[in-house]
C-alpha cells in the first residue's frame, strides 16, 4: 500500500500508526524524525521505525505519505520545514487533537501546496506517551476523523483514509470547527477537570492522607490526568475559544449542583445523578456496539 512512510514525532500515536502499518505488511519503509534523540532510538530499538532522518531533505526524499504526530503547536514549524522538500506524489497528514489551528498552520506554512495536507485525528488513546506506549492495534475499532480542506484532491484524502482503515480505524468527516466544537465538550474539558482536581487536591496540606486512601472512583475520575502536559497545554491553547465555552457551561452547572447541595433538595439531586446515569449506560451500549468486531462469518453445510 505505501512505500515509504514518514512519521514526524514517534510517540504512541505516530509510533502505533507505525506499527500497524507495519503488522500487516502494508509499508516497505518506515523513517521516523524527532526531537528527543533518546525517544527516537528508543523507536528504532523497538522496531517502530526502520531508521531515523536527521535532515527533513533525507525525510521527505521519495516519501509517500508523512504523518505529524507531534503536539499541535508543533504543526507550523513542522511543515515549514517540510515545504522545501515536499514532492508531488507526497500526501501529509497529521493526528493532532484540535483541527481548525492546525489548518491554520498548515495554510501559513505551505500556502498553495496546502492542497497536499489532509487533516486528521485518530480518536484513540491512552495517558501513556512515548514510543514505549505504542501499540498495533490501538485503533482497531476506533474512529478516525478526517477534517479535508476544499483544496484537497478527493484520492489524497481516500490515501489517508485508506492509512487509518488499514489500521483497523472507521473513518469519519467533519469540518475543523465542528470537530473543535466536539472535542472540546468530550475530551478538551474532561482532561482539564481531572488536571484541575488532582492539582488542587495536591495542594492542600493534608493532600498525602487524600491520596492515601483514594479509591478506584478516584483512579478513574482522575486517569487522564497522567497524560502528557505539553500535549494538552497545546490542545487547551489551540481550542481556547470553544473550551472556554464549554469551560463556562461546566461552571453554570456546578453552581446548580452547589444550590442543590446547599438547600438539602435530594429529589433535584437525584434526578440529575439519575439523567446522567441513564445517558451514560446509553452511551456505553451504543459504543460498544459501535467497536464491536463483526460476527465471524456462518459456516454452510453447503
Ligand atoms: N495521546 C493521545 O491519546 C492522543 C494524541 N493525539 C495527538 O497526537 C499527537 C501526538 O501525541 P502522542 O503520540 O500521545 O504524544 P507523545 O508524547 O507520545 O509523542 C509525541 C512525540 O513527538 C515528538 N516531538 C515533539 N516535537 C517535535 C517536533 N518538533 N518534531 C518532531 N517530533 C517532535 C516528541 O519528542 C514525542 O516523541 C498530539 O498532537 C496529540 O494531540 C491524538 C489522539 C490521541
Ligand atoms: O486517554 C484517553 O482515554 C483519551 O481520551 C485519549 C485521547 C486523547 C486525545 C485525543 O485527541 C483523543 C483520544
Amino acid at each position: 500500500m505505501f512505500g515509504k512512510v514518514v512519521i514526524y514525532g514517534v510517540g504512541l500515536i505516530g509510533g502505533s500508526f507505525a506499527l500497524a502499518l507495519k503488522h500487516k505488511h502494508l509499508v516497505r519503509e518506515v523513517v521516523g524524525v524527532g526531537r528527543n534523540p533518546h525517544a527516537i532510538a528508543r523507536a528504532l530499538q523497538l522496531g517502530i521505525i526502520d531508521s531515523m532522518a536527521s535532515t527533513p531533505e533525507e525525510a521527505m526524499r521519495d516519501a509517500d505519505l508523512v504523518l505529524i504526530a507531534a503536539p499541535v503547536a508543533q504543526t507550523e514549524s513542522i511543515l515549514a520545514a517540510i515545504l522545501p522538500h515536499l514532492e508531488p506524489q507526497t500526501v501529509v497528514t497529521d493526528a493532532g487533537s484540535t483541527k481548525s489551528d492546525v489548518v491554520a498552520a498548515a495554510r501559513a506554512a505551505l500556502g498553495a501546496h496546502v492542497a497536499q495536507f489532509v487533516p486528521g485525528h485518530p480518536i484513540a488513546g491512552r495517558e501513556k506517551n512515548g514510543p514505549e506506549a505504542a501499540i498495533p492495534d490501538l485503533y482497531v475499532g476506533k474512529k478516525a476523523v478526517l477534517t479535508p480542506l476544499p483544496e484537497n484532491a478527493e484520492h489524497h484524502v481516500e490515501r489517508v483514509a485508506q492509512a487509518w482503515a488499514a489500521c483497523g480505524a472507521i473513518i469519519h468527516q467533519l469540518s475543523p470547527q465542528e470537530h473543535d466544537r466536539v472535542f472540546a465538550a468530550v475530551s478538551h474539558l474532561p482532561h482539564l477537570l481531572a488536571y484541575a482536581l488532582v492539582d488542587d487536591i495536591a495542594h492542600k496540606p493534608h493532600a498525602d492522607l487524600l491520596f492515601q486512601y483514594a479509591a478506584s472512583g478516584f483512579r478513574d475520575f482522575t486517569r487522564i490526568a497522567g497524560s502528557s502536559p505539553e500535549m494538552w497545554r497545546d490542545i487547551s491553547l489551540a481550542n481556547q475559544e470553544a473550551l472556554l465555552g464549554e469551560l463556562d457551561a461546566y461552571l453554570a452547572q456546578l453552581t446548580t449542583l452547589r444550590g442543590l447541595l446547599a438547600a438539602r433538595d435530594g429529589a433535584a439531586l437525584n434526578s440529575v445523578y439519575a439523567n446522567a446515569q441513564q445517558a451514560r449506560q446509553r452511551w456505553i451500549e451504543a459504543i460498544e456496539a459501535a467497536e464491536a468486531p463483526p460476527p465471524p462469518p456462518q459456516e454452510t453445510s453447503e
